[in-house]
């Protein structure tokens, strides 16, 4: 694990009579995209809430970057489901104020001129002058992705951002967050209960089975080439194997490998698996001279 830029090692959360999770080991590497998906309950916000560093694990650390986290940081943003938007201020307001906490020494004309770029990035440069109560529910989640964006953190850290918006603008976020994540070769953590999502978005998808004693059960690795937009995502080549693998997990294997260790498992070398790598066929047998 010493070359992952994220190293998660071994952390667990009980509380008194509980296990949530124990033994939970995965890495994410520099300007890799990772969706963790499992089943409500099974502790994946409690996973993220680690790795943003606003609660302690019971056991195990967290490594970013070579250095062991010991609470919130910069250099770890969140995007949450709920905008967490300033209401008084306004979305440039919004986003200049992250940016000084992060370069406290910017005068305010070069703030605000950072925050108007980070807002047009996400289409929204019309908009910087007004007050979350006068945007939608998507323009809103767009300033919560600029502000996070804008302070170039180490790793994006998103619960679930789109699941509160109707399906057109889901689309649309989905596709602008995979085009900037990609820009800025960004590395990012994402929660996510769809499973198209993660399969457009992500490189490796970590499937969780169901609390209580939740484990890591599998790695999917993504193997569909980049780029990836929704409107061809289900005619790629792979796609439906993929789809039908997690779904399968979902529906079945998360509840029948729950609580159940096979023998010999490892939690540090979780099983990675393929589903949509192109079946290789052999070259034909050469004909004799
Ligand atoms: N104080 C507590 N005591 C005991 N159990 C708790 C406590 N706080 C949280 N939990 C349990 O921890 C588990 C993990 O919660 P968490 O929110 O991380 O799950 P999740 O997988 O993100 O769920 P969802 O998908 O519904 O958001 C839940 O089953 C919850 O009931």
């Amino acid at each position: 694990m010493s070359n992952a830029y994220v190293s998660v090692e071994g952390i667990a959360r009980r509380y008194p009579g509980a296990t949530i999770f124990e033994d939970l080991w995965f890495s994410v590497n520099r300007g890799e995209f990772v969706c963790l998906v499992g089943h409500s309950g099974c502790g994946k916000t409690t996973v993220l809430n680690i790795l943003a560093g606003l609660e302690a694990p019971s056991d195990g650390v967290v490594i970013v970057d070579g250095q062991e986290i010991s609470g919130p940081s910069l250099d770890r943003a969140v995007i949450f489901q709920g905008h967490a938007l300033m209401p008084w201020m306004t979305a440039e307001q919004n986003v200049a104020f992250a940016l000084s906490c992060r370069h406290p020494s910017w005068p305010k004309a070069k703030l605000r001129e950072a925050a108007q770029a980070a807002l047009e990035k996400v289409g929204l440069g019309h908009a910087a002058q007004k007050k979350p109560a006068q945007l939608s529910g998507g323009m809103k989640q767009r300033v919560g992705i600029a502000r996070a964006l804008a302070i170039a953190p180490k790793m994006l850290l998103m619960d679930e951002p789109f699941s509160a918006l109707d399906a057109l603008t889901r689309g649309a976020l989905q596709e602008e967050v995979s085009r900037l994540v990609t820009e800025a070769d960004q590395t990012a953590f994402m929660i996510t209960h769809d499973v198209d999502e993660a399969i457009l978005l992500a490189d490796r998808i970590l499937l969780m089975t169901n609390g209580p004693d939740a484990r890591l059960a599998e790695v999917v690795v993504n193997t569909l080439p980049r780029p990836r937009d929704r409107a061809n995502l289900h005619h790629m080549p792979g796609y439906h194997e993929l789809r039908d693998h997690i779904l399968d997990f979902l529906i079945t294997r998360s509840r029948t490998l729950a609580g159940k260790q096979p023998a010999g498992w490892d939690p540090k070398a979780v099983p990675e698996v393929r589903p949509a790598a192109p079946q290789i066929t052999p070259p034909p047998p050469r004909a004799a001279a």
